[in-house]
């Protein structure tokens, strides 16, 4: 996988291909300011001018507290006037777009963040939504700062790169209607189910219909149209049985591969061979069903509840502990300092 095929599937590159059969989208350039508050890893959210005040533990009771999570009705001014431009546009797209967006980058969605957000979901409302989960994500981080880590020409100079805010129209996509689709010297070779952890009995029954519906939509409206000749296409096929394009990602191992492995992808000999159209590969029963890939980047779900102070209950029980913990050792203590 070369470094142009990598910015070759950047959403402003393949967005205004293919507007008719995607999910309607504003694209805004990120500024550097804001590129640098993404990346700077101090507290999640903080307010004032600048990161410095995070450390400097002020005693004029006149200021407000340096660090504010993200559920504090006060982040949004706290941070909002950091970016007044940037933020009105933001504002002005996510309206343009029905009031609900989902937000990605260049090429990634903060799929790893989506258990810090208050309703567990990518779904956004206003810019504070879209920076805690950018602020979250390792996939955003390799966004900003590595995104041809894995390409083979390592010697020759990055593309350059214009960093953009994609904000697409919130749509409500049933998992077991989504597909990757792998396509190699311009030939669809290989469909596999895009939530491979679920078995979906009605895949495993129109796998065929499926099939077709995915081919024929390749044929009429993405062959011959992308600058490369190998990628990776992401659908959806809606309750109507049409098909909608998801997204693009480049042809390698940046990508999952989902129910295929990258090895016969490349080598493409066995899964084509068998027979004429792509191979399809869902998952088959309850049996193979795994967990979520994105669970290991999640922190217990307690402690979220206690920092968002989401769950009043546990918020109590755990003061409760505190302070029962606290009498414990202050006994402790006393019984310590008792003369023998
Ligand atoms: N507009 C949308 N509204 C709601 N959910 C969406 C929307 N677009 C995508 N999704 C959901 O989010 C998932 C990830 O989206 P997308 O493929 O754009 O992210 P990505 O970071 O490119 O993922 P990958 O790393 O797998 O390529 C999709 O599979 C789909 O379930
Ligand atoms: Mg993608």
């Amino acid at each position: 996988m070369k470094k142009e095929q990598v910015a070759n599937c950047q959403f402003s590159v393949w967005y205004p291909i293919f507007k008719k059969h995607t999910i309607k989208s504003v694209i805004l350039p990120l500024p550097q300011n804001v590129i640098e508050y993404l990346l700077d890893d101090g507290t999640l959210v903080v307010s004032g001018s600048g990161h410095d005040n995070v450390h400097n533990n002020n005693s004029n009771s006149d200021e407000e507290e340096d660090i504010q999570w993200s559920d504090d009705e006060t982040t949004t001014t706290a941070t909002a006037p950091e970016f007044p431009e940037f933020t009105s546009k933001v504002l002005e797209a996510i309206n343009a777009l029905g009031g609900r967006v989902f937000p990605k980058l260049n090429w990634s969605a903060p799929r790893d963040a989506n258990w810090i957000a208050l309703n567990s979901s990518l779904q956004c409302d206003s810019l504070r939504d879209i920076f805690l989960l950018f602020k979250s994500s390792d996939f955003i981080t390799h966004d900003l700062t590595q995104p041809f880590l894995q390409c083979s020409d390592q010697d020759s100079p990055d593309p350059v790169i214009n960093y953009e805010l994609v904000l697409r129209k919130w749509s409500e996509l049933i998992p077991g209607g989504e597909f990757r689709c792998f396509v190699r010297e311009n030939k669809l070779i290989a469909i596999s189910q895009r939530d491979y952890t679920q078995y979906y009995h009605h895949v495993l029954k129109q796998e065929e219909q499926v099939s077709h519906a995915i081919q024929e939509f390749f044929s009429q409206h993405v062959q011959y149209n992308f600058p490369d000749e190998d990628f990776v296409f992401d659908v959806y096929r809606d309750s109507e049985g049409r098909v909608w394009l998801i997204d693009l990602n480049p042809f390698g191992a940046l990508t999952d591969s989902l129910l295929f492995s990258w090895e016969e992808l490349r080598s493409g000999g066995e899964i084509s061979q068998q027979q004429e159209g792509p191979a399809f590969r869902c998952t088959t029963s309850e049996v193979t069903v795994q967990p979520s890939p994105c669970l290991s980047y999640r922190i217990p779900r307690d402690f979220v509840d206690l920092s968002t102070g989401e769950d009043a209950y546990k918020l109590m029980d755990f003061l409760k502990l505190k302070k029962s913990q606290q009498e414990a050792s202050e006994e402790e203590e006393e019984e310590g300092n008792a003369p023998k």
